[in-house]
């Protein structure tokens, strides 16, 4: 199966002032199942339609394996049909005078291929993909799973070396966009094939991709697996973007704009990192340990919401003018207005420059207490605070 490379590939529409893709490099390995990810208009689309060949990229280049398909700068354009792999959209639009069988088939008839080998080819993929029961009936009388599986079927019948999928389930309610992942998970385990899909759906490709690379602003945010994207968010906008409910952001600058302690403190030690600061730091949800006992390591804090949400709970948390929300999934002990404390453990923070960057944190950083963010407060907040964190404001 072939391997797909993008290199600074970007994409300006006529009449548009922005690119719509800008100088985005990727490589979709053989076998490779990548989500694009990223909020409307990000480019996702755009990139899927020049890898297809339906769309011509303005500069850069696509290269599948190591034959380039388009570049302008080479003045090379290899329309679709001859890119030596096989390409196919997403589309649900089933003929509806035809029964599944038929539909399957259509692919295989467009390409000639002999009858005997067409029923083989159409008995096999029905049959991975469940649906041979139905395979004398019409559209209108399946469910719009059963079509989508049809779809799927179709597709995988003509045996594609990479499959693009745009926004494969939107269509869908909850529950057989749930199956139809699964199915989606089957077939690519089943058939091996490389399947590059569009989502602005951050839960589809945390569950489906191996690989994800979001976008904003027809920019390439960061490249990885759904672990890595989660773990360690390469900009502000992909912590954002990640995860719900949604990390939660401190601010680490008072409004006179003066450095605080935790940031200051923390990027002196990074040689690399001096001349920048931490602007905000970001805790996911979960990271967030309540406990009843206030300690050097705690934070004051109210409960002031509890909101279940199914076999898990959403809590929302006041400290002085900041609201946190904590995430858990066993059942809290507490009641909205109970006076709690928080650990904010230091190697479950992020931090992110005023651009928005990720300041990585050496291991000396990881290991300080969490005093420091809690000197990185404005002090006022801390007014209740039984404990003293001097030490680390001297520091500073
Ligand atoms: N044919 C076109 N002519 C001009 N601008 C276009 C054209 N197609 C797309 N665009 C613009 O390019 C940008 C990226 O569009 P694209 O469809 O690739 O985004 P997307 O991330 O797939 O969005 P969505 O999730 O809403 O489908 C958008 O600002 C869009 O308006």
């Amino acid at each position: 199966m072939p391997t797909i490379t993008l290199t600074n590939l970007t994409k300006c529409y006529d009449g548009n002032t922005e690119p719509s893709v800008n100088q985005v490099s990727l490589t979709v390995e053989d076998g490779e199942f990548m989500c694009l990810l990223g909020p409307s208009g990000c480019g996702k689309t755009t990139i899927l339609r020049m890898i297809a060949g339906i769309e011509h990229s303005t500069s850069g280049e696509i290269a599948v394996d190591n034959l380039v398909v388009d570049s302008v700068h080479q003045s090379c354009f290899i329309p679709p049909e001859q890119r030596r792999i096989g390409l196919v959209f997403q589309n649900y639009a089933l003929w509806p005078h035809m029964t599944v069988e038929r539909n399957v088939d259509f692919g295989l008839r467009l390409q000639k291929v002999p009858a005997q080998e067409r029923k083989e080819r159409c008995l096999d993929v029905m049959g991975k993909l469940r649906i041979l029961e139905y395979a004398d009936r019409y559209p209108s009388q399946l469910s719009g799973g059963q079509q989508q599986r049809v779809a799927l079927a179709r597709m995988l019948a003509v045996n594609p070396g990479v499959l693009l999928l745009d926004e494969p389930l939107s269509n869908l309610d909850a529950t057989l966009r749930l199956e139809m992942r699964a199915e989606l998970r089957r077939l690519h385990q089943t058939f091996g094939t490389t399947i590059i899909f569009v989502s602005h759906d951050q839960w589809e490709a945390m569950t489906l991709a191996n690989t994800i690379a979001v976008m904003n602003k027809g920019q390439l945010q960061q490249i990885g697996t759904p672990d890595e994207i989660y773990a360690e968010p390469s900009n502000r906008f992909v912590a954002e973007f990640i995860g719900n409910p949604k990390i939660n952001l401190i601010k680490l600058k008072e409004s006179n704009d003066k450095p605080i302690n935790v940031a200051s403190h923390i990027l002196a030690r990074q040689s690399q990192a001096e001349s920048r600061l931490a602007e905000v730091c970001a805790i996911r949800p979960e990271e967030i340990i309540l406990t009843d006992n206030a300690t050097s390591h705690t934070l004051p804090m109210t409960i002031e919401n509890i909101m279940p949400t199914g076999g898990s709970w959403v809590i929302e948390l006041s400290f002085g003018e900041d609201r946190l929300f904590h995430s858990t999934q066993s059942r809290p002990k507490w009641r909205e207005g109970d006076q709690i404390n928080a650990n904010l453990p230091t190697p479950s923070l992020h931090f992110f420059d005023h651009d928005g960057n990720r300041l990585a944190l050496t291991d000396n950083d990881k290991e300080l207490d969490n005093l420091l963010l809690s000197s990185a407060l404005p002090s006022h907040k801390y007014a209740n605070q039984k404990h003293t964190n001097q030490p680390y404001a001297k520091q500073a």
